[in-house]
């Protein structure tokens, strides 16, 4: 059949394993962060075991070995959003660190009073307070798309915000609090009529769908590696060519230059410019196993196992009528639920949850002004991946009612 074979994927995930109060992990955060496989595990410990030298400058066979790795670890990850090479594919630290990378070489440069940033009410921290700080920084204005209550943006409130005194238009692909998608194609076309750039937001987006960046038209795509079953400390940072090119570096030192005297200094070629220091080599090149392993099973399916995950996990949970689920129908959402259980506070849900070893996320997810806005303090959220099964959500279910239970007396 055209679906994954989680029961294969899962045995490359020894940590579903694992027990606690004698009930087996069920694993519910992936929004959070994802499960590591053993060939990405693997392809760390080869580095470190066998070529571990350091990239870019030395002769000697190890690091020629280790720089090849490293470097054609660029080469796939640009493939895999569909960028044109390594050119235009920064290694970052995270997403986080992408948002702030272009905020500071991009924003700190070309914003100043009178020019405006447009960001969306459902931004994610690493994009909300990186643009609103750098705001008050320049001088420059922060406006925000609002998000209809059903979960959407209000693309008329939209067309009306961006104006030609936008200079930024920075929007989440696929928000991690209402699995909404965003029309982050029509939002590129609308920056573009204003000669605004467009950076899209694709931490929930990279790791549980096919993206191509090219299609979008962004300016500049962020996503994080450990979210899409690679290590932490890398994520990509995508930038037109043209874009980057433009841009002054972010941070200084060696590798990011090409001639340094007294007086000044001029730089490498991209995406090198942009990669002061030496790396986060082995995960660059873990990052590269982990698009292998995606691609191996292929990021329709994925995409396709995670939505009807969150489908069924919406119909499941709110049989009982007192369960309030943020962000769109079952039937429209990326692969996670945002709810809360009447009478019940997300955190104790999460804890009790904790007690039948089911992991999710309670708290605000990083959207703390969203949650504002839907005037709840809260959500608990159950997000989903490639080895979770309808099983497990038998089991979040069955552990929601305990607590239901618990809370109800
Ligand atoms: C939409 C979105 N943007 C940016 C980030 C930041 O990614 P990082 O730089 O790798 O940390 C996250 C991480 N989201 C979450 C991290 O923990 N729970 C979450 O929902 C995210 O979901």
């Amino acid at each position: 059949s055209d679906a994954l074979d989680v029961e294969r994927i899962r045995e490359d995930f020894p940590i579903l394993q694992r027990e606690f109060n004698g009930n087996q992990v069920v694993y519910l955060d992936n929004a959070a962060t994802t499960q590591t496989p053993e060939p990405v595990i693997e392809s760390i410990s080869d580095y470190y075991r066998n070529y571990n030298a350091n990239v870019h400058r030395g002769i000697h066979q190890l690091s020629q070995e280790a720089s090849i790795a490293y470097e054609e670890a660029h080469d796939k990850l640009a493939e895999f959003i569909g960028a044109n090479g390594r050119e235009e594919m920064v290694f970052t630290k995270n997403t986080t660190e992408s948002e702030n990378l272009v905020a500071y070489a991009w924003g700190l440069n070309e914003l100043g009073p009178g020019d405006e940033v447009v960001l969306s009410e459902m931004e994610h921290h690493a994009s909300l307070v990186t643009w609103q700080q750098l705001g008050k920084k320049t001088g420059a204005d922060v406006k925000y798309i609002p998000v209809t209550d059903e979960g959407y943006l209000d693309m008329e409130a939209a067309e009306k915000l961006i104006t030609d005194d936008t200079k930024m238009v920075s929007v989440v692909h696929v928000s991690n609090t209402l699995g909404t998608t965003n029309p982050v194609g029509e939002l590129a076309d609308i920056a573009h009529d204003h000669d605004s750039y467009i950076f899209v937001d694709g931490a929930q987006a990279v790791p549980n769908r096919p993206v191509d960046v090219q299609a979008i038209d962004a300016d500049f795509y962020a996503f994080s590696g450990h979210k899409m079953v690679g290590p932490t400390g890398i994520g990509g940072l995508y930038g037109k060519e043209h874009v980057l090119e433009e841009m002054e570096p972010y941070l200084y030192g060696g590798d990011m230059i090409r001639k340094v005297t007294y007086d000044d200094s001029t730089w490498e070629d991209l995406p090198w410019k942009f990669e002061a220091g030496t790396p986060n080599i082995a995960q660059g090149i873990a990052l590269a196993a982990a698009v292998d392993y995606l691609e191996d099973i292929g990021m329709e399916r994925v995409q396709r196992h995670e939505e009807q995950l969150a489908e069924y996990a919406y119909d499941r949970l709110t049989e009982e009528g007192d369960v309030e689920i943020y962000g769109p129908p079952a039937d429209d959402r990326g692969g996670l639920v945002s709810f809360n259980v009447d009478g019940v506070h997300a955190h104790d849900l999460s804890s009790i949850l904790n007690d039948h070893a089911v992991a999710i996320r309670a708290g605000d997810h990083c959207t703390q002004p969203l949650h504002d806005k839907l005037g709840i303090a809260a959500s608990a959220r159950a997000s989903f991946y490639i080895y979770n099964t309808r099983e497990e959500i038998d089991k979040l279910v069955d552990a929601v009612d305990d607590a239901r239970q618990l809370f109800a007396q």
